[in-house]
């Protein structure tokens, strides 16, 4: 098909009532490696292929849409943090963003950690064999079973969030007989610059324990008074999809301060400081994120400065990226159903999945790019909205995207950078069936977490 199959669809050029749009990229049929995972690239016919295995292959014998992981690209961005951290720190992969029994082995045998924040995080990295001493457990408003669960478990700590908490897990230790260490998570008061969803430092929300308004300080006093708990350290996590390093420095900066301040009231040095995740990863060509080694210099010479400005010892280090491993291995693959160009505006591509695999666009403005994969095609670009089959007119998975202008019915396309806070936001609006995360290296492809099918819905519809 020719570009004159949609004559009514804008081109780049045209002038758009609204909003703003990216350039088109130089050429249509590139797969950037910037957004894209690393063993992505074209074979010979122009379909694109992952760890060795062409799309085409995928969607015929897994179908779409789907989630397809790049597992040596996921095990190369572990291992570089492992690598960039050293033995003399920790980290901690953040399972919000994508947790499964085949990721928490590869983390297990790449010597990383695992961050839980439910007991449904918990059992899943205990179930692929995570010793409980690397886990380590989250959240504002856990449960007494979690609390019991982890401390069962031996989970290397948990992150107090408040002082209820700090009570109730208190007695779930000493119930077990067991001394707990737990880090007290605080907020140091940094307005993150990213989507003020996702921004977690700032004092009017619900996580952690302010520094400034005095509350960190007296969690310290309360877990340092209950025999039950190890008092190991401070935590803090600013917020996500964050680029502009400014923000963890004032953390660090602090963190360490409190540190100096514990030393100071009670005697103590506290051995270990959290900084939480966070890194921003590409999912445009516009973003620009940093190497893990770059982000873990950076953040060692922050924490060598400042304890020896503080006549501190420099703490054990611990840091909890999720979507800075995950986000860029994977990519969502999904079958272009209808084309419709709206006269003067843009055309709309709807896809086979939407904002119930993908609710990141819906939720926070957040921009994606978008290919063709099933074939290559020499046609002009044209400015393409994807959108789900759902019924929400706010069911946008790419908000603006250049496409080629002979984009068909039947014709895969992907969006890249989609391995983090998509599957594990996935819902069932709609009764969509949340799509399969295949994992593909070396050649081969395999389904690690499988379709739900129609019958598990009805499984858990008994009335
Ligand atoms: C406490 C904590 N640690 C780590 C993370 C992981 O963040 P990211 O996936 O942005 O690295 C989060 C989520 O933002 C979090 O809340
Ligand atoms: N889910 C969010 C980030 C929040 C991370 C958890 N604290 C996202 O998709 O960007």
């Amino acid at each position: 098909m020719s570009r004159s199959a949609h004559p009514a669809g804008p081109r780049h050029g045209d002038v758009l009532p609204e909003g703003h749009y990216q350039a088109p990229p130089a050429d249509l049929n590139a797969l950037d490696p910037k957004v894209w995972s690393r063993t992505v690239a074209r074979n010979a016919e122009g379909v694109a292929t992952v760890g060795g295995v062409d799309v085409r292959t995928l969607a015929a014998e897994f179908g779409t849409p789907a989630y397809v992981l790049d597992e040596a690209d996921f095990r190369a961005r572990a291992r570089a943090w492992r690598d960039a951290f050293g033995e003399s720190a920790d980290v901690y992969y953040a399972g919000k963003a994508f947790l499964s029994k085949a990721v928490v082995r590869w983390l297990h045998e790449e010597g990383l950690n695992v961050d839980v924040c439910s007991s449904g995080e918990l059992h899943v990295a205990l179930a692929a064999g995570m010793p409980g001493e690397r886990i380590a457990l989250h959240g504002n408003n856990k449960s007494v079973p979690e609390l019991e669960q982890a401390v069962k478990a031996g989970v290397g700590h948990i992150v107090v969030d408040s002082f209820q908490e700090i009570e109730r897990l208190a007695a779930i230790a000493d119930a077990q007989g067991v001394r707990q260490p737990v880090l007290i998570r605080i907020t140091v008061g940094v307005e993150a610059h990213t989507h003020e969803f996702i921004a977690t430092a700032h004092e009017d929300q619900k996580f952690g324990l302010s520094l400034s308004g005095g509350l960190a300080a007296e969690a310290v006093r309360r877990v340092l008074a209950e025999p039950a708990l190890e008092l190991r350290g401070i935590h803090s996590h600013i917020g996500s999809q964050i680029f502009d390093f400014a923000g963890f420095e004032v953390a660090a900066r602090r963190v360490v301060g409190l540190l100096a301040e514990v030393r100071d009231e009670h005697g103590v040095e506290l051995p270990e400081i959290d900084l939480g995740g966070g890194l921003g990863i590409a999912y445009t060509a516009d973003d620009d994120p940093r190497e893990p080694a770059e982000i873990a210099a950076s953040l060692r010479e922050i924490v060598r400065r400042e304890c020896a400005a503080a006549e501190l010892t420099a703490p054990r280090i611990s840091v909890e990226p999720g979507r800075a491993i995950v986000g860029p291995t994977a990519f969502t693959l999904y079958e272009v159903g209808t084309v419709k160009p709206l006269e003067g505006l843009r055309t709309y591509v709807s896809v086979d999945g939407g904002m119930s695999d993908n609710i990141r666009t819906a939720l926070y403005d957040a921009e994606y790019s978008v290919a063709l994969v099933s074939r290559t095609s020499e046609a002009e670009p044209m400015l393409a909205r994807v959108v789900g089959k759902h019924c929400e007119s706010g069911d946008i998975v790419v908000k603006d995207a250049f496409l080629p202008a002979d984009l068909a019915p039947g014709d895969l396309i992907a969006v890249p950078a989609t391995g983090a806070y998509c599957r594990s936001m996935a819902s069932n609006y709609n009764h969509a069936l949340k799509p399969p995360v295949l994992a593909v290296a070396d050649g081969a492809a395999r389904v690690i977490v499988r379709r739900e099918t129609e019958e598990d819905l009805l499984r858990l519809d008994i009335g």
